[in-house]
């Protein structure tokens, strides 16, 4: 991990610049200068769930530093504060909370990647990093996001401070995503490997993360509510950084202070359906049947607050009034972008097409049919919430440049054997989809952007197009589809004009799923 945790340095903010598009040099001249836009939204997303501001908004102090109020809930703070963590941007939330709180923090441990230590201090981000005399211990593990014997001593540690507590004390929890690697705490006799081949195989038959995580939690000892219970009766207050579409709490990091709702029938539902009960270690047919016959049922969570601070939503609600700001009219069209890569792109260039014809509509009059092959699109793709006709109206009126947002995390099956990430691989995508619609009319830019600063195994964040896209491959001899059908995007970006298409934002210490910004406007 400490390899592909490689940095790269901050891209430098350029100044605002009015948008200029024309003709078809200005046009390419001016797409660079709405790139540099929508690199600058893409940082104002992530600023927004920083680990430092996300803590000071979720976190404060009375005047004379006795009682912590988070929400509309105070708590009593007289040297009885514990701190414990699990996840891949905690090391920035724990430095802010002890730089908040010090003075009544006892001990804490977290459990966090790794490398990360190393690459935050590379990439000079000294506010994540906590001081040389800090009270918090560091775990670092779960080489490539898999549950391993540094997880597991973390993850020891932290059930140790827990089950220490008493009813005076207050136990602050940090959780992100990749919370549930770095906490594996495998029910006896369930074993480490047993977890990990397990976890593994249903991954690979594509069980979703509401899926994996209920199986954890059924033999986790800390997820599923387990941590509070060990906690108990201190009071827990988890304080929740969300990398899960939709926010739920019960299923980022396998909710550790989240009574799990799920029963045995569940997990064997979900072993069945990925054809993996008939093989199931002795050890684990064992603890699902204890489970079955628990006579204390599932665990109470009465003594813990729950709160989510941080998510995809915040960060595109803050590039949203950016956008604002430089002058195009914004919506947001989702959280909640999920679903198979190609139909995601499919939405995307469609979309790009339909607005489109919506913003110009004197020019280019609105198609029924191609308005209906999106709405069924989207109806496929099962979007909460999706903003398409608020979208759609936006268009009508706007006049001017436009900039729709969406957040979420669509899957790539893999197939190829190139490098690449869900972004490079949705932004090619929509590149090859673009060339499908004419577009004379408006002029279109497509980002897309893991908010964690590495996308896939790669060391890039994502990347951009344009409808040009397919004539720039060209006339560089690229095949944009024997690289799409390799999943060698990111190869693709790094061969295409000097690389300039993709995102580098070096690791950013926060992590809630992936923007997207697709820019319009008239010619
Ligand atoms: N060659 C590739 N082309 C496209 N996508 C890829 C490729 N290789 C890996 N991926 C995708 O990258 C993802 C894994 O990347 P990563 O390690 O960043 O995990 P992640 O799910 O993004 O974690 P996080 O939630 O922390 O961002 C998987 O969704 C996988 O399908
Ligand atoms: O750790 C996990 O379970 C995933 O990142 C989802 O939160």
């Amino acid at each position: 991990m400490a390899a592909a945790l490689q940095l790269l340095s901050c891209v430098a903010r350029a100044p605002l610049r009015p948008l200029l598009w024309g003709g078809p040099v200005a046009r390419l001249a001016s797409g660079m200068a709405v790139a540099e836009q929508a690199r600058q939204l893409f940082e104002s997303a992530v600023g927004a769930v920083l680990p430092g501001p996300m803590l000071h908004r979720a976190l404060s102090l009375d005047p004379g530093g006795r009682q912590l109020k988070v929400r509309d809930r105070s708590f009593q703070l007289q040297q009885n504060l514990y701190l414990v963590g699990f996840g891949k941007a905690v090391l920035g939330m724990a430095a802010a909370a002890e730089e908040l709180l010090g003075q009544h923090l006892v001990q804490g441990v977290i459990s966090v990647p790794k490398g990360i230590r190393a690459a935050l201090e590379h990439a000079g981000k000294q506010e994540m990093l906590l001081k040389p005399h800090s009270r918090v211990q560091v775990f670092e593990g779960a080489e490539g996001n898999l549950p391993d014997r540094d997880a597991l001593r973390a993850a020891l540690a932290i059930q140790q401070l827990a089950e220490g507590l008493t009813a005076d004390d207050l136990l602050l929890v940090l959780i992100s995503g990749g919370g549930s690697a770095l906490l594996p705490a495998p029910i006896p006799p369930v074993t480490l490997e047993e977890k990990q081949t397990l976890t593994k195989l249903l991954a690979a038959r594509g069980a979703t993360i509401q899926e994996l995580n209920t199986i954890r939690k059924a033999l986790s000892q800390l997820k599923g509510g387990g941590l509070a219970q060990a906690a108990y009766p201190a009071q827990v207050v988890s304080l929740i950084l969300s990398d899960v579409v939709g926010d739920p709490v019960e299923v980022i990091a396998s909710g550790p202070t989240v009574a799990s709702a799920h029963n045995v029938q569940d997990c064997l539902h979900i072993l069945n359906r990925y054809g993996l009960r008939a093989a199931l270690p002795r050890s684990v047919k064992t603890v699902l049947a204890r489970a079955d016959s628990d006579p204390h049922g599932p665990h109470t969570c009465g003594h813990v607050l729950n709160v989510i601070i941080g998510s995809n939503a915040l960060a595109l609600a803050e590039a949203q009034r950016q956008a604002e700001v430089l002058g195009y009219r914004a919506v947001v069209l989702s959280a909640a972008i999920q679903g198979d890569v190609k139909s995601v792109a499919q939405f995307y260039g469609l979309l790009a097409q339909v607005a489109g014809t919506h913003l110009t509509p004197s020019i280019a009059g609105a198609s029924v049919e191609e308005d209906a092959k999106l709405h069924e699109l989207a109806a496929e793709l099962q979007i909460p919430d999706l903003q398409l006709e608020e979208a759609l109206e936006a268009m009508g009126g706007a006049g001017g440049p436009v900039c729709l947002l969406a957040g979420g995390e669509p899957t790539v099956q893999l197939q190829g054997s190139g490098k690449g990430g869900r972004n490079q691989e949705l932004a090619l995508r929509v590149g090859a989809e673009l060339r499908r619609w004419p577009l004379r009319h408006i002029d279109v830019l497509f980002l897309s952007g893991g908010t964690d600063g590495q996308d896939g195994p790669t060391e890039a964040a994502g990347a951009w197009v344009m409808p040009e896209l397919a004539s720039q491959a060209a006339a560089e001899g690229l095949d944009m589809d024997t690289f799409l059908a390799h999943n060698d995007s990111h190869t693709f970006f790094c061969r295409l004009q000097g690389r300039t298409h993709l995102l580098h934002t070096g690791l950013t210490g926060t992590n809630v799923m992936d923007i997207h910004l697709l820019f319009l406007r008239p010619r």
